[in-house]
């Protein structure tokens, strides 16, 4: 059982893992807010369950801001922070500078400036812990998804910098996922194509990041560390 009252943060949990991770926490005992975007089942459902949920848009400074300035009129501690919130977006012609602003919002700015204005609500519990899902697909770029990647990489570097800033009180780690779920219109071509990536050749669904999940949140002795959860891609 949860050891304190503070809540648990995890943004972008309106769908698939965060809404997953957010719902087992609820199960386990734990206070949970939860960020979302777009109105989706899954966001009435953890209201349904007693989740505290708030909506946010990462793609400015200013709606980062915003959502700060609510979510601390929420609480005035937390337990975990878990930034989960990503825009998954290839390159495009005449996108291109709209989407590496946005990822770089979401997967850069949003945890940075997140960390920055909320430590002090992590301060007040014991233990404390900041989560930042990355991607395993930093290990060595990609080429479909140039500045998803380069995003994600720039997270990995705040897991190491923000575990420096604010041992011993707050933990901070990544967990860096490969294929976890497929998308619904992922077609049979991309699916045979993604599995045969890995070793272990499946697609595990979103428990296993919060088995990554609760692994970090329970042990005292890891800071600065990103589990990679890939199935052994980097073995083909
Ligand atoms: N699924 C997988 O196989 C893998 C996932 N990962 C990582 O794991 C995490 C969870 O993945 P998954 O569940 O598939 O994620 P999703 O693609 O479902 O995105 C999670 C949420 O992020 C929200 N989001 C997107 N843009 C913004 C924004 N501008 N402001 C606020 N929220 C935003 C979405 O909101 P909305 O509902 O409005 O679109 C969505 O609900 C992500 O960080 C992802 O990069 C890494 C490797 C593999
Ligand atoms: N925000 C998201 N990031 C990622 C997703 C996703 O659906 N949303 N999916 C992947 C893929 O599974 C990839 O790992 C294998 O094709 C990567 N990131």
């Amino acid at each position: 059982m949860p050891s304190t009252s503070a809540p648990i943060l995890i943004t972008g949990a309106g769908q698939r893992i965060g809404l997953h991770c957010a719902q087992q926490l609820l199960a386990e005992g734990f206070r949970v807010i939860i960020s979302y975007r777009s109105e989706k089942p899954g966001v009435q459902a953890l209201r349904d369950l007693g989740a505290t949920t708030l909506l946010a848009d990462f793609s400015t400074p200013d709606g980062i801001l915003d959502f700060i300035e609510r979510l601390k009129s929420h609480t005035d501690c937390l337990r975990a922070i878990v930034h989960n919130a990503s825009a998954w977006l290839a390159e495009c012609t005449d996108t291109e500078i709209n989407a590496f602003s946005h990822m770089f919002n979401v997967h850069m700015l949003a945890p940075y400036l997140i960390n920055l204005h909320c430590s002090e609500l992590l301060e007040r519990s014991t233990p404390a812990d900041i989560v930042h899902i990355s991607d395993d697909v930093t290990r060595k770029g990609s080429s479909k998804h140039i500045a998803y990647c380069a995003t994600k990489a720039g997270l990995d570097s705040l897991t190491l910098s923000f575990a420096a800033k604010l041992a011993p009180r707050i933990k901070v780690n990544g967990i860096a996922p490969a294929l976890v779920l497929f998308n619904p219109d992922d077609d049979a071509a991309y699916r045979t194509k993604a599995l045969a990536k890995s070793a272990l050749g499946i697609e595990p669904g979103a428990e296993v990041i919060y088995q990554s999940l609760r692994y970090l949140l329970d042990n005292p002795y890891v800071t600065g560390t990103t589990l990679t959860v890939n199935g052994g891609r980097h073995l083909k």
